[in-house]
């Protein structure tokens, strides 16, 4: 028994007021925490229902477990629905949370499919076309500063066993430092695809730009598989993940036994009161051996005409909606360089200002996908990559990431991501396809993005 919780009393005494099924959430800060640790710590009661997220500046960073309700949509408007759910959860939900820190308290975290029309392949089957959990117990990083929130849902009879054995989990795992170690399993199979019919469909998409005045640009995949000799230990490869890419969103969602994991350079949107923040990324080039071969690269892929059509296709759409959504929109002119570990890209951030009460998924909604995973026009482009691709992006190139319960939250693009099922790991990665696109440059683009998963899961080049 856990006796003299503070909330415990308030707890017991609000599901009896609710006869149940309403969400019951309080917030305590903790003298120090480490969200990876806490993931993995998770593992013995959670595993299948686990999500971590850090964004690019590592300035919020949330590991969840469990899940004590989770939202789910198939519906062709999955993001007003998601949203609807998301509403009646809150409208009746005790919220304890005595800081006004973003991220802390009730959050969903999840995301929408890439394309809810494509049909589903089959590694994809553990993942609903969009899906948020709200979890049981979630650490918050934000500034150094470490806070835990507790989410519980339950039926009136048995809320005072549910809150001790909460708190005695969460205890558990917060003490608990030896985290249970993985078995390493051995990469057996490296199955790249048939490169050469990926390439024509490159040239496919290059001849109907042509032939189609509309068509400016589609964004094409691949899928690699790698294939090993028993589970796949995600939680290590998330670990690398977060260790090895300290400038990008890196973030995991599991599924029962599959969990999509990567480490992404883009930014769909973040909204944080009335600000909003979204992201022109696109154009690409390799990093240098030294920082003068970096900036030569780097000068060149300002200077370079396919990449700047490449990424303006991107600015111009995302300039255009958030017109739509914002009574204030800032694009600079001009693009700059943004770096990670394998790879240079052409950036432009965007800032706009929006009404504070404004949902994030709106955002979301609109945005999704942009030019820089689908192509333009949108419909267009999207007709083209169900065409040409033949695959299942699931929730590569989608918006994943949270929201809270005044609708603030951040979502990145899923991309340089991969799912793991079992003893096999898909990973995936596109490139923006333009009039002037060369199929073997493209081909060497994608080989570029795979690189940080392919190094994650075991099977790159350090
Ligand atoms: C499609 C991907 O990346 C996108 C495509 C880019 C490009 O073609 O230059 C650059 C950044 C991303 O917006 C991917 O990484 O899979
Ligand atoms: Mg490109």
């Amino acid at each position: 028994m856990i006796k003299g919780h503070p909330l415990k009393g308030a707890f017991v005494d609000f599901i009896k007021e609710q006869k149940g099924s309403a969400l019951f959430s309080y917030v305590e800060k903790v003298e120090e925490g480490d969200p990876i640790r806490f993931y993995e710590n998770g593992k013995e009661w959670y595993k299948g229902e686990r999500f971590y997220f850090k964004d690019r500046d590592a300035e919020r960073i949330f590991a969840g477990l469990g899940s004590v309700s989770t939202i789910q949509s198939a519906k062709d408007n999955r993001f007003e629905d998601i949203e609807a759910q998301w509403d009646q959860l809150m409208s009746q939900a005790s919220v304890h949370n005595p800081y006004d820190i973003y991220g802390t308290g009730p959050v969903a975290f999840g995301g929408f499919s890439f394309d809810p029309l494509q049909s589903q392949g089959e590694e994809w089957s553990r993942f609903a076309s969009s899906f948020f959990y709200v979890p049981e117990m979630m650490m918050t990083v934000y500034n150094g500063d470490t806070y835990i929130t507790v989410n519980m849902i339950c039926e009136e009879q048995d809320s005072e066993l549910l809150f001790d054995r909460i708190e005695k989990r969460k205890q558990t795992i917060l003490s608990h430092m030896q985290h249970p170690s993985e078995k390493e399993s051995v990469l057996m199979e490296l199955r790249t695809g048939d490169t050469c019919a990926w390439k024509q469909s490159v040239q496919s998409a290059v001849d109907e730009i042509e032939r189609d005045d509309e068509l400016k640009k589609v964004v094409l995949a691949r899928k690699v598989t790698a294939v090993f000799d028993g589970t796949v230990p995600s939680d290590r490869v998330l670990r690398r993940l977060d260790e090895g890419q300290p400038d990008s969103f890196v973030f995991a969602i599991e599924a029962m036994d599959s969990c999509f994991l990567g480490a992404s350079p883009e930014r769909l949107v973040k909204k944080r009161a009335q600000t909003v923040l979204t992201t022109c990324l696109a154009g690409s080039t390799a990093r240098g051996a030294t920082a003068e071969e970096d900036t030569e690269l780097a000068d060149a892929l300002l200077n370079d005409g396919k990449n700047r059509i490449e990424h303006d296709y991107v600015v111009q759409m995302i300039r255009h909606e958030m017109q739509k959504m914002c009574h204030r929109v800032t694009v600079p002119k001009e693009p700059v360089v943004m770096k990670v570990r394998d790879i240079q890209h052409l950036y432009t951030p965007v800032i706009g200002e929006a009404a504070e009460e404004d949902s994030i998924l709106r955002f979301v909604q609109t945005l999704h996908p942009t030019p820089a995973l689908g192509g333009l026009p949108g419909e267009k482009a999207l007709r083209v990559i169900r065409e040409l691709e033949g695959m299942d992006r699931g929730f590569y190139a989608a918006p994943v990431g949270w929201m809270d319960y005044r609708k603030n939250g951040e979502f990145a693009v899923a991309i340089r991501s991969g799912l793991v099922v079992q003893n096999e790991a898909f990973l995936y990665a596109g490139c923006g396809v333009v009039r002037d696109s060369n199929p073997e440059t493209e081909l060497e683009e994608t080989n570029m993005k795979l690189r940080p998963m392919l190094r994650a899961i075991g099977g790159g080049n350090e």
